[in-house]
């Protein structure tokens, strides 16, 4: 999908993705417990450090995956890169990984090939990519574009009268 194909906009606060990431984790307390978290950075910190305080888990390795915004525009899909693979030994049974989001499922599928035996949570899920988590909460048409509250910030806006001019 290129960057166009995004043509409406879900724009999350701070508050919102507490209360949805806190919601992950009352879905995951069926299935747990857990050893520990495999959070995917940097999407997947903010949403695992939720995660993991509600459900009392201290250990925490990281996988780092980017894809997305290789180019300069941060909607443009790139080749898939592990920059850095977490320490487990074993396929990851018992573990949990954690991101923000599964869109094309591309990441999910290259972490999964790592961790076959992990549980796999996002907070949020695009049809195409949702086949390949365990667990998510809320889904988000494909064309649409989530924005994370580290990429937002409070700016004035015209009143929609003047919009409509
Ligand atoms: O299902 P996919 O199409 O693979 O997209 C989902 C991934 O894209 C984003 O990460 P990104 O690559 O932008 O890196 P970031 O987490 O560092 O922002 C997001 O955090 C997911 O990890
Ligand atoms: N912030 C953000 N990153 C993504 N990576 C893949 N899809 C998305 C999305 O909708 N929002
Ligand atoms: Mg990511």
């Amino acid at each position: 999908m290129s960057s166009d194909s995004f043509n409406k906009s879900f724009p999350v606060s701070w508050e919102e993705l507490h209360r949805t990431a806190k919601a992950l984790a009352w879905r995951l307390t069926e299935v747990g417990p857990f050893d520990g978290i495999v959070a995917i950075t940097r999407g997947g910190l903010v949403p695992a450090a939720v995660v993991a305080r509600e459900l009392s888990i201290r250990i925490i390795d990281t996988i780092s995956v980017a894809s997305y915004g290789v180019e300069g525009d941060d909607k443009e899909r790139g080749r898939i890169n592990v920059m850095k693979n977490c320490e487990i030994a074993g396929k990851g049974a018992g573990w949990l990984i954690v991101d923000d989001l599964v869109d094309t499922g591309e990441t999910a599928k290259a972490v999964r090939s790592i961790l076959p035996d992990a549980h796999f949570a996002t907070v949020y899920a695009k049809p195409a990519g949702r086949p390949l988590v365990d667990t998510y909460v809320t889904e988000v048409s494909q064309d649409t574009w989530i924005h994370f509250p580290w990429d937002l910030e409070p700016r004035p806006v015209e009143p929609i009268s003047s919009l409509r001019r």
